[in-house]
């Protein structure tokens, strides 16, 4: 059992701006802990005379200021805490502070660089390759993702759905047994055997949430997050499994109702959030409190989920993030003063192990043979027919096998049947005779000669053998020197193309089939064209979880694009792109590097074993003796066949670190493409609505007749697709469920490239001469009548116009 009090650490995030000097000091000089100095300004609105606490100071284990980079934060924070996970602990880490103050940050990791990854993703890296690496034990593990949202949890990792709202996810309940364990009904747990599988479902779960927030509801701010890796370990042969969990905590902004001022369903959030942070704070004043029975546990989902990292069985950590800006110092002291608490608990972890069910049953069905058996001899109900063959048979084997295991304590196991019992018994006295009679007997000296002379003939026989395997030896030494002989005039003569690249394709790849190693070492074509097999994987789940449609209609495509090029995200998907670019070559290189490393290795390998060859032919051929050690040429080779070993080893493993490097920028990339996706819909359908309002021609109801599909209209229709003039379009009733299109409307629906109010608006006023556009010729413009294709027809030609007019204005 381990005893201790919650570990508690401060991480203050860089500011936005240059923040004022001298509100916060650092003192690190304290024996084991530091201490957080947050000095208030003195406030002249405050009067001149006012008593107003001025200097508040705080302890913690360790604080990390602005400039930490997340490796540390990892190396001192998490791995300790996944460390003893590994041993069988429970552990959890969970980072608190205001909405803002770097929780997400912290826990997961930036989104735009691969430095900038969180405690989970170096979490799971740092597990997986301590699973690798302890080989004394078997491992399983599993992976579960729970968001608590307005007392509501729901599982993140649900892969059936296509959540395009957190009510889509399976919602997860609280279940206790009589022991007063709590169980999550409907949250699932899923296997991971490596890391990258760990990692994909880190990323389901992120896009899940993603996807499933609203402007309403900024999951990640108004949610509680618990990312848990679930640890199995058992020795072989062993009836007892470890089990540990080890919570990875995002919670919620911590920020005061009364300072957010806002109504409305945020209220209800934020009521709902303070209230289970209020909860969490009753908890840990409970348990910091002495001789107090009765901890509220019970009151919200999250005290419930994390009982046992709260005052029980568990290793738990607390990160207190602060934004130490003017005007966040009061939820900076708030943040502080919750941490000074919380290092008040006291945990006390035991290692969780139970008897595995199933090794039990096969104990206790042996255990029961054994006392049937010894019960048949105790009552003699012992079986009277001889025995078989076989089982003769099988009997003298095991007693061969008995008698050659060195094992002192080796044991013959036959059962308790006595037939069998008697059986070993006749057969080891036989052995033990036939050994003997030569020994003991006396012996005639006929018997002798006739031995003498056995031997003698033994011995001739022993020599011819010798001799004859010599003979063996080099004929197939020649052998093999005439057939690579014959294999250079081969090469020397060109073989057949076929054979050739046969020959060059290494025989095994540094990474399994389907893994980077395979495309980039054997593939001409270049390495930014392929793709992982995983990120085909992820494609596809991008595809699933955004609803992308696979195919846009033109005009939306068109309007995405430009979007998508304005966005400002685009900065940083760009960069990312650049450096996966790099990377990829890099690896490319690498692959190609280690590719030669290894055939050179190969060709060594070779002229050592040539060289050997060439030894023990000369020996042969001039009845020498072939020497015991190594000559100086084959030193040198030896030594140069371990350089390139060593080489070899160096860029395996900067590829294998390339290569989840690559993953994560992948992932981050994919991210980033999400995020784009759902902005651009959520863009698209306001812009829809608006231009539904504005074009009273398309609302009016009697207007709103199917489009005919003939022959004319489909004209019309590819007419419009195919009309690559520059023209401005303007919506006009010509009745008959037909409109004209021109200028005037479109340029109210053009796509703002970014969907910020402000350029918004300078769209809708169209940066286009006046006049320029709409004296343009008016284009009959076929419209369904259905909301959703009209609005489609509409956007593809303002996307167009957009890039016309960008072009108007380039050109002038
Ligand atoms: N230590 C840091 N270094 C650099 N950037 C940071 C750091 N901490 C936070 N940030 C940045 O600050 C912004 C807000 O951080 P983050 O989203 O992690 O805050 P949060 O506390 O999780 O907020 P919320 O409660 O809304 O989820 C992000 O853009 C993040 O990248």
């Amino acid at each position: 059992m381990v005893k201790q009090t919650i570990q508690i650490f401060a991480r203050v995030k860089p500011p936005a701006r240059k923040h004022q000097p001298g509100i916060y000091s650092i003192d690190e000089d304290e024996k084991l802990t530091s201490s957080l100095e947050i000095i208030l300004p003195r406030d002249l609105a405050d009067g001149f005379v006012n008593n107003k606490r001025e200097i508040y100071k705080f302890k913690f284990q360790r604080i990390f200021d602005q400039d930490a980079k997340q490796d540390i934060i990892f190396e001192v924070i998490a791995k300790p805490v996944a460390e003893s996970a590994l041993a069988g602990y429970n552990g959890t880490i969970f980072a608190y502070g205001q909405t803002g103050s770097g929780k997400t940050f912290t826990i997961t990791g930036g989104a735009e660089r691969y430095s900038d990854r969180g405690i989970i993703p170096r979490t799971l890296s740092y597990i997986f390759k301590q699973l690798q690496k302890d080989s004394s034990k078997i491992y399983t593990t599993h992976i579960s993702y729970l968001e608590i949202y307005n007392e509501c949890g729901y599982d993140l990792l649900d892969p059936r759905h296509e959540a395009s709202s957190l009510e889509d996810l399976p919602k997860v309940t609280i279940l206790e047994d009589t022991d007063q364990n709590i169980h999550l009904k409907n949250l699932s747990l899923h296997q991971a055997t490596t890391e990258e599988e760990a990692l994909n479902l880190l990323f389901l779960g992120d896009t899940n949430r993603m996807i499933a927030e609203t402007p309403m509801n900024q999951a990640s701010t108004r949610s509680h997050c618990i990312f848990t890796v679930h640890l199995s370990s058992k020795e072989p042969g062993s009836a007892t499994v470890r089990h540990a969990k080890l919570h990875l905590v995002d919670l919620a902004g911590s920020e005061r109702v009364a300072k957010t001022g806002v109504g409305g369903l945020l209220l209800t959030e934020a009521k709902y959030i303070n209230l289970s942070l209020h909860y969490l704070e009753q908890v840990i004043i409970a348990l910091s409190e002495k001789h107090r029975s009765h901890i509220p546990y019970r009151n919200s989902m999250m005290t419930s989920v994390l009982r046992d990292s709260l005052g029980g069985n568990c290793m738990t950590t607390m990160i207190a993030t602060l934004s130490l800006e003017k005007r966040n110092i009061d939820e900076s002291i708030s943040t502080c003063r919750f941490a000074q608490r919380v290092a008040l608990i006291k945990n006390e972890a035991v290692l969780n192990e139970e008897i595995d069910p199933r090794l039990t049953i096969i104990h206790l069905q042996k255990e029961i043979q054994e006392l049937k058996d010894e019960l048949a001899i105790v009552t003699g109900e012992q079986r009277t027919e001889a025995l078989t063959e076989a089982e003769i048979l099988q009997l003298e084997k095991l007693i061969t096998s008995f008698l050659e295991d060195q094992d002192p304590e080796g044991r013959l196991e036959v059962g308790a049947d006595m037939r069998k019992i008697h059986h070993c018994f006749h057969h080891l006295k036989k052995l033990l005779n036939d050994k003997k009679i030569p020994e003991k007997s006396p012996v005639s000296s006929e018997i002798k000669d006739q031995e003498c002379q056995e031997s003698l003939k033994e011995e001739e026989y022993k020599k011819l053998r010798d001799l004859l395997k010599q003979r063996d030896n080099e004929i197939n030494i020649l052998v093999n020197m005439l057939k690579k002989e014959k294999k250079k005039t081969q090469d020397a003569l060109h073989l057949p193309s076929a054979d050739r690249s046969e020959i060059k394709l290494p025989q095994s790849l540094p990474f399994p089939r389907g893994n980077l190693g395979e495309k980039t070492l054997l593939s001409s074509v270049p390495i930014q064209a392929q793709d992982f097999s995983t990120s085909r994987n992820r494609s596809s789940l991008l595809h699933n979880k955004t609803g992308m449609r696979e195919e846009m209609s033109l005009g939306r495509q068109e309007a995405f694009e430009i979007f998508k090029r304005d966005h400002a995200d685009s900065v940083t998907i760009d960069d990312n792109k650049q450096i996966l670019k790099q990377r990829f070559s890099e690896a490319k290189a690498l692959g190609e590097s280690i590719n030669e490393a290894r055939s050179k290795i190969g060709h060594l390998k070779e002229e050592i074993t040539q060289r050997s060859i060439q030894q023990v032919a000369l020996g042969i051929s001039e009845s020498m003796a072939v020497p015991s050690v190594p000559d100086l040429q084959e030193e040198k080779l030896r030594s140069q066949l371990e350089e390139e070993k060593r080489r070899y080893k160096t860029m395996f493993t900067r590829l294998k670190a390339l290569k989840v490097e690559i993953e994560h920028l992948q992932l981050l990339m994919d991210k980033a493409k999400v995020k784009l996706q759902k902005e651009f819909e959520a863009w698209w359908a306001e812009e829809a609505t608006n231009l539904q309002a504005n074009s009273p021609a398309v609302n009016t109801p009697g207007h709103m007749k199917p489009f005919p599909h003939s022959s004319e209209s489909q004209q019309d229709r590819s007419q419009l697709l195919s009309n690559k003039s520059s023209q401005g379009w303007k919506v006009q009733d010509k009745g008959a469920g037909r409109f004209h299109v021109c200028d005037g409307n479109a340029r109210k629906i053009l796509p703002s490239p970014c969907p910020s109010p402000h350029s918004r608006e300078q769209s809708s006023i169209g940066a286009q001469p006046e006049g320029s556009i709409s004296e343009r010729p008016v284009s009959t413009i076929p419209l369904t009548g259905d909301r959703q294709t009209d609005s489609d027809i509409l956007a593809f030609i303002k996307a167009r116009q957009n890039i016309l007019q960008k072009k108007c204005l380039g050109g002038n």
